[in-house]
């Protein structure tokens, strides 16, 4: 009996930026962790669902949308192309010119105007599916825990997910096919995924860093400066709340705005980043400090919340504050916590330091306080697996 892939399943973590946003997509340095949220990219072979051969389709479950071309217009569309290589190993830009191809067949779609910028994550799957395997008929279904546009890097997490997924089902990544179980990948295929992911990234945000990408494909903790990477061993025990502010705002936007604020004041903006630098790499020295016991730890986390504080002011001079997360800052300082915005600002997730030795009772006061004023208010793990996928056969 032959095995043939019918389906393989990529998932990535979204993430939290400790410190640092912003200021790294200028060369500072920022720490970021993984978190306990996962995007999942799923591709069937068309022969194994209901679609009609000859088509790719992509299917969003949260939002139920279903888009779908069949691959001859896809083929049509590429044809102005000069040389188009399908190469998974070969890792390539959107072009401009590769972009009005793929703009042509995502604006044969109704994208609802409350949800327009999805275009942007369909535009990237595209990218990636047809880079990477080719003009082939599938099925792509995406289904997220990560809330859309609010800091966590669901647009990183849906390009590793499904960087991971296509680079798997091409075969390129030359994995033992283990039917049903979650595979966790070398550091060299992690690193092909993460490469294909900030390509897709690319699309969604303008001027990636790079950090949301890289945190989601190796997991855990990372320190991230100018594309280099630095592993930090996770030995202290953070633990943050999450605030949404459910303040819809978008990364592209944001990250050009702090871009033209550092062309108008080039001198002060490069100052803001210095400092933030600064911090990043001390925060990165508290938390791999050894700790001995509870009043140890009790300074490390006074020390932390202190440059959370500076980063969050910093943050505000870059002008990506927002009324929201002065209101969620406002109310975590009644209860004597430290809090920061959190991925690219605007409105999106505030993080709050909750000290080991907080009792649950303040927790629940401030966790109450803050949803009577709306926002959603989430304890989540920090620093798990990457990305990982699963593979699902059919026997003939
Ligand atoms: N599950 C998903 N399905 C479709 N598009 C997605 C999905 N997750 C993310 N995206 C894309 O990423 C964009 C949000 O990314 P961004 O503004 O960077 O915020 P964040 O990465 O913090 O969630 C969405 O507007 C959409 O284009
Ligand atoms: C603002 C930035 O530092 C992080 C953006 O994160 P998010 O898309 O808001 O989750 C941009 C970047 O590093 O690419
Ligand atoms: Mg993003």
């Amino acid at each position: 009996m032959v095995h043939k892939i019918a389906e393989v399943t990529g998932r990535a973590p979204g993430k939290l930026i400790l410190c640092g946003e912003h200021a790294v997509v200028h060369g500072s340095t920022a720490l970021a962790a993984s978190l306990g949220l996962y995007t999942q990219v799923r591709i069937q072979n068309s022969i194994s669902t209901a679609e009609p051969d000859g088509h790719l389709t992509i299917q969003l479950t949260d939002m139920n949308m279903h888009f779908t071309w069949p691959i001859k217009r896809i083929e049509a569309a590429f044809q102005s192309l000069s040389t188009f290589d399908v190469d998974p190993l070969s890792v390539k830009s959107c072009s401009p010119d590769i972009m009005q191809c793929i703009a042509a067949i995502v604006d044969e779609q109704e994208f609802p105007e409350a949800i327009i910028g999805v275009a942007a994550g369909v535009s990237a799957l595209l990218f990636l599916y047809i880079s990477i395997i080719g003009f082939k008929p599938a099925t792509v279904i995406v289904a997220s825990d990560i809330p859309l546009g609010s800091g966590l890097g669901s647009s990183a997490a849906l390009c590793v997910a499904g960087s991971g997924a296509m680079l798997a089902f091409s075969g390129a990544l030359d994995l033992d096919v283990l039917q049903g179980d979650w595979l966790s990948l070398k550091e060299k295929k992690q690193e092909i995924v993460n490469k294909w992911a900030y390509e897709g990234e690319k699309i969604i945000h303008g001027k990636p860093s790079g950090i949301d990408n890289t945190v989601s494909t190796f997991g855990n903790l990372v320190k991230f400066k100018s594309g280099h990477l630095v592993h930090i061993p996770n030995v202290f025990p953070i633990k943050m709340l999450i605030t949404n502010t459910k303040v819809g705002r978008n990364t592209k936007a944001l990250v050009a705005g702090v871009s033209e604020r550092a062309l108008r004041h080039p001198q002060s903006m490069m100052a803001v980043f210095t400092a933030v630098n600064a911090i990043s790499e001390e925060m990165a020295e508290i938390i791999q400090a050894p700790f001995s016991d509870d009043i140890s730890i009790s300074e490390q986390e006074g020390k932390m919340e202190e440059l959370m504080e500076m980063n969050q002011g910093l943050l505000q001079c870059m002008g990506v504050s927002h009324s929201a997360i002065e209101a969620v800052l406002q109310t975590t300082s009644r209860y004597k916590l430290c809090s920061k915005l959190t991925g690219a600002g605007g409105g999106g997730c505030v993080l709050t330091l909750l000290p080991k030795l907080l009792s649950g009772k303040v927790v629940d006061k401030v966790k109450a306080d803050l949803e009577s004023q709306g926002f959603q208010c989430f304890l989540a793990t920090i620093g798990g697996e990457g990305v990982q996928v699963c593979f699902q056969c059919s026997s003939s």
